[in-house]
């Protein structure tokens, strides 16, 4: 019997917007059987962050070693630091029927659109710059440079948002997290009536 492919669920936006605020909050919820992937990166841990958990964190050299092997489904150069997305999870789980949850920034996820077009792609946006700025400022782990670097980048991909499915305001994390839901919701269905005419 041919099993139904799981589903590419994308979320990106701006750092800061509250993309890991808003995942959280989606996978705190009852019944989320999506599987999230965890991006490996070259930046150090931030107090509390777990290896494994939050990222894989490892060398630049290991990373780039990644690369050549052709480990990574996508990875960008974001403010001095490798990001990227191991890719044989992503084959796998997908494989095996069950949905992924990509939680990934502008330049990775148009990276992944190319790839995988039949994805999800969700981009979260803030109500304005300046509501941006402040919740970078409020997170307190980033120094202002590394702050404004964050803003600036944020304008370009702003401009962005035009190249996914959906737009979805984060306002507030309760209405963002309702509103994904719905998507996803919406989605599945969509891809499961796809798959019975294929029957
Ligand atoms: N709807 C919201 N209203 C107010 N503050 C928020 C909201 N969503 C997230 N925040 C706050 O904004 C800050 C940035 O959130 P978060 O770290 O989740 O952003 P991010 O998009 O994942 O950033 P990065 O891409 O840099 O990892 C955090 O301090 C978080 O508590
Ligand atoms: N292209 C990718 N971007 C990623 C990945 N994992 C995280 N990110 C994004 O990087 C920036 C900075 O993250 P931070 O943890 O240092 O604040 C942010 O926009 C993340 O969403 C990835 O695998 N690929």
């Amino acid at each position: 019997m041919m099993t139904q492919r799981g589903l590419l669920i994308v979320l990106s936006g701006p750092s800061g917007v509250g993309k890991g605020t808003v995942r959280k909050a989606i996978f705190e919820e009852d019944g989320i059987d999506f599987q999230y992937s965890i991006s490996a990166t070259t930046r150090q841990p931030r107090i509390g962050e777990v290896n494994g958990e939050d990222y894989f964190f490892v060398s630049r050299e290991a990373f780039e070693e990644k690369i050549s092997n052709g480990d990574m489904l996508e990875y960008a150069q974001y403010v001095n630091n490798y990001y990227g997305t191991p890719k044989s999870f992503i084959d796998e789980t997908l494989a095996s029927g069950r949905d992924v949850f990509l939680e990934i920034d502008v330049q990775g996820a148009l990276q992944v659109k190319s790839k995988m077009p039949e994805g999800v792609y969700i981009f979260l946006t803030p109500p304005d710059l300046t509501n941006l700025r402040e919740r970078l400022v409020g997170r307190g782990t980033d120094s202002q440079e590394v702050i404004e670097k964050r803003v600036t980048a944020a304008r370009d991909e702003l401009k962005q948002m035009i190249n996914y499915d959906y737009a979805v305001e984060n306002d507030q994390v309760v209405f963002a997290v309702e509103r994904i839901k719905s998507i996803i919701t919406a989605e599945r269905l969509r891809v499961a009536r796809v798959f019975e005419k294929t029957l």
